[in-house]
């Protein structure tokens, strides 16, 4: 708990009184005082302005005097008690309630994740209500280390009902409400402060009579919660002694050490979350024996903040939360206890909550409640941790590399593994999901989305220079339909553009159909000791719009064999200006990887590869003459399970793209008659005459 030194409540009285003057008039007379607001509107509503002048219709909050606050400074460090109310509070809400196997279902994960009280049920409401906490009890389904709460109004005879479902149970909650917001006492009880206290006290009376009744019965430990409803509407003077009215009408019962709560609602969220926080600091500061009172805070979230009221309520002090997964709930719903207990977790803060699992407590929260999760909800939305723009995957792709280097350093230094990635303040992992889902392209995306889209799929790390040309490709392809492009879309484009695995050869296109390379006389491979300085010969046999050749060359290495050899038979002037390669492995934890499909031959005879494990991959580098003109620079990829194989394919695929843009070039220049080099290649669909 957070220790609030109080003032003497004669300070906050001045403070107040303001508040006091409201409520006592509002008590007096039974009508709202006309407040001063402490800012007005936008104001003027012009001609053409179809939204009326919101001065002339809302009336803003009144902050309360609290001028010695002290929760801004205070710091969270521990988590508190959590309630789940998804069975009652978030179960009211649902247009299809949960009958009982849903209702049991949802229990016993609630139990999985941790939760030690449940709110399960409005037993008076329903037979489902009522028989779904008799099967709980009579089936013995509750740890022991469990409390049940069960919410009940102040009417005597749901109250009576109430505790007859939970009658033989070890740990019970009763949770009795009464709406405390001058509209409610006004306008739904028609009561003033007085018979609303009086209407509090008479069935706090009956329900501490029954609950020593039980208790006598059944050896029940039964705490008390006393549900302030309408707590952030309320003047706080009322709501205090309301409060110390209830609180010493249930001491009477004598129940031993337990604390009474007071679940501090914000039923409706009608204020900014500092304004609350101002709200459960008064009250934590000003109710007797603090030490002998529990605060629950009990928010929704019809402004969109209650994370942000919860968080600034506990540092206020309260010290217990009553929420619901993923925000279930009336209209928009209760606090969020995904994202409370996750936002402690990524401050270092264990919630004693375990979500390790959530995709699986996602798929049982929405098949239990027909609710879609919002795709935009912190930590539990399908798209919380997606990055689609091209800055953002940069700079997570970055983040990552940079990371696993400090982890490498601080696991051998035996110091802890601290995540920092930027746009990524959380592990997905350690909720249960992958990282496939982080990033996805669209046209918005940049190279480093592509390469790390490959990466997953493939395990193919593209070099710097190619990633912009791929990514071109994909781009173009996400502009053509204007929409995602998918990682099996990805890896095929990859296929298609550098002509991995495709088995039938295109027309135009080279096919390397098998070779023969030896090193000083002997076949490959190459040993570790001959490689560069070596001589290597080749024989080839390729293959262009069924026209087969036989090409020969030689070089320090079976790639530059071969290409001497192509550049020879095609007769383009053509340069090999760069080779890198990588060995390709599946990362730890990934899905096996997507297959290239490979037919990639050494020999004469054909090979399919089904995965990539154990492979190369390799790339190649060559400027080629798509003018006479102009010389382009071109990326090819191979792949094998030998490096040399792996270079030649490379190549091949590098020449191929140039001869396609040549192809392209000179169908578009034809009109200028530029010379091109000499080389005879067809369009498309026509025989390459090979000069070799
Ligand atoms: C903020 C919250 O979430 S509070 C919890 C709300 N949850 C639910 O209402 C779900 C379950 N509720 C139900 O199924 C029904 O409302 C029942 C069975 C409990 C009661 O049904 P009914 O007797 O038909 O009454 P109804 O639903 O119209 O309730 C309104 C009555 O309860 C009174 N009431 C409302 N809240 C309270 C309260 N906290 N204490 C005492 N009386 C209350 C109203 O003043 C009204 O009384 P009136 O009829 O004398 O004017
Ligand atoms: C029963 C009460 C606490 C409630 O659900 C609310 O006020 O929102
Ligand atoms: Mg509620």
């Amino acid at each position: 708990m957070i220790g609030v030194k109080l003032p003497a409540l004669s300070v906050f009285r001045t403070r107040l009184s303001r508040f006091q003057q409201s409520y006592l008039h509002t008590c007096t007379t039974g009508t709202a005082p006309s407040r001063q607001p402490v800012r007005r509107g936008l104001a003027t509503v012009s001609d053409t302005t179809i939204l009326p002048d919101p001065s002339q219709k809302y009336k803003p909050y009144t902050p309360i005097l609290l001028n010695d606050r002290q929760w801004p400074t205070k710091v969270l460090d521990k988590a508190p008690m959590w309630l789940s109310t998804d069975l009652r509070d978030g179960n009211q809400a649902l247009p299809n309630p949960m009958n009982i196997q849903q209702k049991l279902k949802f229990f016993k994960m609630l139990l999985r994740i941790g939760f030690k009280e449940i709110e399960v049920a409005y037993p008076s409401a329903s037979q489902t209500e009522f028989m779904f906490v008799r099967s709980l009890i009579e089936d013995n389904i509750v740890p022991d280390d469990v409390w049940l709460q069960v919410l009940t109004p102040c009417r005597p005879e749901l109250i009576k009902r109430t505790l007859e479902s939970v009658a033989g149970a070890k740990n019970v909650i009763i949770h009795t409400y009464l709406g405390t917001a001058r509209i409610f006492r006004e306008v739904v009880f028609k009561k003033t402060c007085t018979e609303a206290m009086e209407m509090a006290a008479k069935n706090v009376s009956l329900v501490r009579d029954l609950t020593q009744e039980y208790t006598a019965r059944y050896g029940t430990n039964f705490r008390f919660n006393f549900g302030v409803e309408g707590f952030s509407q309320a003047e706080p003077e009322f709501v205090l002694e309301l409060c110390e009215e209830v609180k010493r009408t249930w001491a009477r019962a004598g129940l031993g050490n337990q604390r009474i709560t007071f679940n501090l609602a914000a039923s409706v969220e009608v204020a900014p979350p500092n304004h609350f926080a101002d709200q459960v600091e008064y009250f934590s500061r000003n109710i007797s024996e603090r030490e002998k009172v529990i605060i629950s805070l009990h928010p929704h979230n019809d402004m969109g903040t209650a994370v942000a009221a919860t968080q600034l309520g506990l540092l206020a002090g309260a010290e217990r939360v009553e929420g619901c997964l993923l925000g279930h709930g009336e209209r928009t719903g209760n606090v969020d206890l995904i994202t409370m207990a996750l936002n402690q977790f990524t401050q270092g803060i264990s919630p004693r909550l375990d979500f390790s699992n959530l995709p699986n407590i996602l798929n049982i929260v929405e098949e239990c409640t027909d609710l879609p999760v919002n795709p935009r909800l912190p930590y539990s939305g399908k798209l919380a941790f997606t990055a689609f723009s091209g800055s953002h995957q940069d700079a997570i792709r970055k983040g990552f590399q940079a990371q696993q280097k400090r982890h490498e350093e601080n696991r051998s230094k035996g110091e802890p593994q601290i995540w920092s990635v930027p746009y990524l303040p959380f592990d997905p992992n350690d909720i249960g999901c992958s990282y496939e889902a982080m990033i996805r392209v669209n046209s918005q995306s940049g190279k480093a989305g592509v390469t790390s889209l490959l990466d997953q799929a493939l395990s193919i790390k593209l070099p710097r220079e190619m990633q912009t040309d791929f990514y071109k490709i994909v781009q173009k392809e996400a502009e053509r339909t204007g929409k995602e492009v998918s990682i099996r879309t990805i890896v095929r484009l990859f296929r298609q553009t550098y002509r991995l695995g495709i088995e039938r050869p295109l027309s135009g296109y080279v096919t390397l159909r098998s070779y023969r390379a030896t090193v000083n006389n002997r076949r490959l491979p190459l040993l570790s000791t001959e490689s560069e300085s070596s001589s290597v010969t080749i024989e080839a046999d390729i293959q262009c719009d069924g026209v087969t050749r036989t090409i020969r060359g030689s070089g320090s290495n079976p790639e530059k064999a071969f290409f001497t050899a192509l550049t020879q038979s095609l007769n383009v002037p053509m340069t090999l200006l760069e080779s890198e390669q990588h060995t390709i492995e599946p990362k730890s934890g990934q899905a096996r990887p997507l297959s290239l499909s490979s037919s990639l031959s050494t020999s004469s005879s054909t090979r399919s590869y089904n995965n990539n494990s154990n492979k190369v991959a390799s790339f190649s580098k060559i400027s080629f003459p798509i003018s006479s003109l102009q010389q382009t620079l071109f990326w090819g990829v191979g792949v094998s399970n030998d490096r040399s194989d792996a270079g030649i394919h490379a190549i091949v695929s590098a020449v191929n793209l140039g001869m396609d843009q040549l192809r392209q070039s000179s169908s578009s220049l034809q009109d200028d008659k530029i010379e091109y080099p000499r080389i005879n290649i067809p369009p498309r669909g026509q025989k390459l005459m090979m000069l070799a």
